[in-house]
């Protein structure tokens, strides 16, 4: 940790002073990253960022506050910011960063608050899991840990409640009771397990909860409601605890009955260390990044990243495209994409956005070469193919040879990093190398030229977990969406909700 770094280090107040044990306390910092903030540029201090959301609020109130009230919304975008020259974009970030100075902690809480108390605890557990239910990666467990540690230890009751996958309803493969004997090694007890996350039965096991005791609700998912942010249910769900505690910063990006409905119904209502720490690093490293930056983008989860990416082009020089994002945005250019995964509705967005890169002069790079299978499966037949050539019946499952030195050749000039999805299905041995390629090049720029380097997401973090390379990275985040919508300078609804300091 650098001398020069004048806020408190996320290490030191993420990780209780009395866990007894070391091992765990080290493997979780180092695998959320704290070990490497020297290799950032120091983040504004608290002072300026309290100058900044100051700046912000005053704005805010004096300009955008009377004209939402009297003129409408359609003449605020007329109205210019004032002379300091803020820009949206910055106007934005500035006032993430000024909530992120003014939240509430769990640290703030002490025995006198919490001695007997349940306390509903929303975690991201949303760990990637084998065909056979195994965890194949437990760094957002590990991440969770901290918390929940020390309400234990202050003597509270933990009802601890995540979400696993996009389940359409009750979906046994989506259960979080894999997570149980992981969970229960972590913390030192046993974690007491209910078969739903709202009833007669939570209720019952939450009332006969000890004090040091950990109930895990059922996924939160299984019921509709919950992404609906049903308030009804956000109550259900609030009504068997005394105070909330958000640790979820992978799922703070969503405004759901978990994550922000129940700060209506339980008070206090706090972040947790993880919460804190991702934001404490996220906002002062993507604040003043240091340029050449560049974005990787990939991944599945297309029709979420995708309206990302127009920020991300306002704040990066170099944007990488990999995974299953970038069918749709050869589909948009009209080349033929076989069974390859395409997001139909964002054609137009993909055109957009390439001419967009362009005025912008930010250089866009999609794969020149594409890893084609005949099925989506570990045994598929393979073979390389150049991206505007991909067979019918045949779909993109990674990057080719020649977009990876490609991609390496840009990345050479950087100085920021940022990550987000796979280049490919890396959970697939033939399909993996695209993937550890970023992974091997992005860690030896940071070990060998101080490039920082921030890796989000669930599945990319796995990654990087795979290639035994998550410790040479300069950050380690549970939150993939999270992130890049941090960095957009977009507010996230579950950090929003909780108390002020
Ligand atoms: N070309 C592709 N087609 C389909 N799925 C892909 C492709 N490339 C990567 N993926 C899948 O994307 C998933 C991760 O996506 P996503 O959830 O967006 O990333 P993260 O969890 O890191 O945010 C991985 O399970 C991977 O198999
Ligand atoms: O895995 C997650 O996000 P990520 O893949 O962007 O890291 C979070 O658990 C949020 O999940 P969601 O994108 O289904 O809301």
């Amino acid at each position: 940790m650098s001398t020069a770094h004048t806020r408190t280090p996320a290490a030191e107040y993420s990780v209780p002073r009395k866990i007894p044990d070391l091992s765990i306390k080290k493997r979780i910092t180092h695998s959320i990253g704290t070990s490497k903030a020297h290799l950032i540029p120091p983040p504004p201090s608290t002072d300026i960022a309290l100058a900044l959301a100051a700046d912000s609020i005053r704005f805010l109130k004096s300009t955008v506050s009377p004209l939402l009230r009297s003129r409408g919304r359609a003449r605020i975008r007329r109205r210019r910011a004032p002379s300091s020259g803020l820009i949206p974009a910055a106007l934005g970030f500035w006032c993430v960063q000024g909530v992120m100075a003014t939240k509430r902690s769990v640290g703030t809480l002490g025995e006198a608050d919490l001695k007997g108390k349940k306390v509903f605890v929303r975690a991201d557990l949303n760990v990637p899991l084998d065909d056979a239910q195994n965890i194949t990666d437990d760094t957002r467990i590990r991440a969770s840990v901290p918390t929940i540690k020390f309400l234990l230890e202050k003597g509270a009751k933990v009802v601890l409640a995540s979400h696993l996958g996009r389940p359409k309803g009750v979906t046994p493969k989506y259960s979080l009771k894999p997570l149980v004997p992981r969970l229960s090694e972590l913390l030192g007890v046993n974690v007491v397990m209910a078969s739903d996350c709202i009833g007669e039965e939570v209720e019952k096991l939450a009332a006969a909860l000890p004090e040091g005791g950990v109930l895990l609700l059922e996924n939160v998912r299984f019921y509709k409601e919950e992404e609906k942010n049903d308030p009804e249910f956000a109550k259900k769900l609030a009504s068997v605890a005394d105070l909330y505690v958000n640790d979820a910063f992978g799922t703070a990006h969503r405004a759901h009955a978990s994550t922000e409905g129940v700060t209506k119904f339980l008070k206090p209502a706090v972040a947790g260390f993880l919460m804190q720490k991702e934001l404490d690093y996220l906002v002062g490293a993507v604040a003043n990044p240091k340029k050449p930056f560049a974005a990787i983008v990939g991944g599945s989860k297309v029709s979420t990243k995708i309206g990302v990416i127009e920020s991300l082009l306002a704040k990066v020089d170099i944007l990488i495209l990999g995974g299953g994002m970038i069918y749709t945005f050869y589909k948009a250019q009209g080349y033929a994409v076989g069974k390859s995964l395409v997001e139909e509705d964002k054609l137009e967005l993909a055109t957009s956005l390439i001419e967009k890169a362009k005025a912008k002069g930010v250089s866009l790079l999609l794969p020149t070469d594409i890893v084609v299978a005949d099925k989506f499966a570990p045994d598929a037949e393979s073979k390389i193919v150049p991206a505007t050539a991909i067979p019918d019946d045949w779909m993109g499952l990674d990057v080719g040879p020649d977009a990876t030195k490609t991609f390496n050749e840009a990345l050479d000039t950087t100085q920021t990093i940022i990550w987000n999805g796979p280049m490919g299905v890396f959970e697939f041995e033939k399909f993996a190398a695209g993937t550890e390629a970023i992974a091997k090049k992005l860690a030896e720029l940071t070990t060998s030229k101080g490039v920082t380097t921030i890796i989000g997401g669930g599945d990319s973090v796995a990654a990087v977990e795979k290639a035994g390379l998550a410790d040479k990275m300069s950050h380690i985040s549970t939150g993939g969406g999270a992130s890049l919508e941090l960095l957009e300078g977009k507010p996230l609804p579950g950090v929003l909700a909780l108390d002020e300091a």
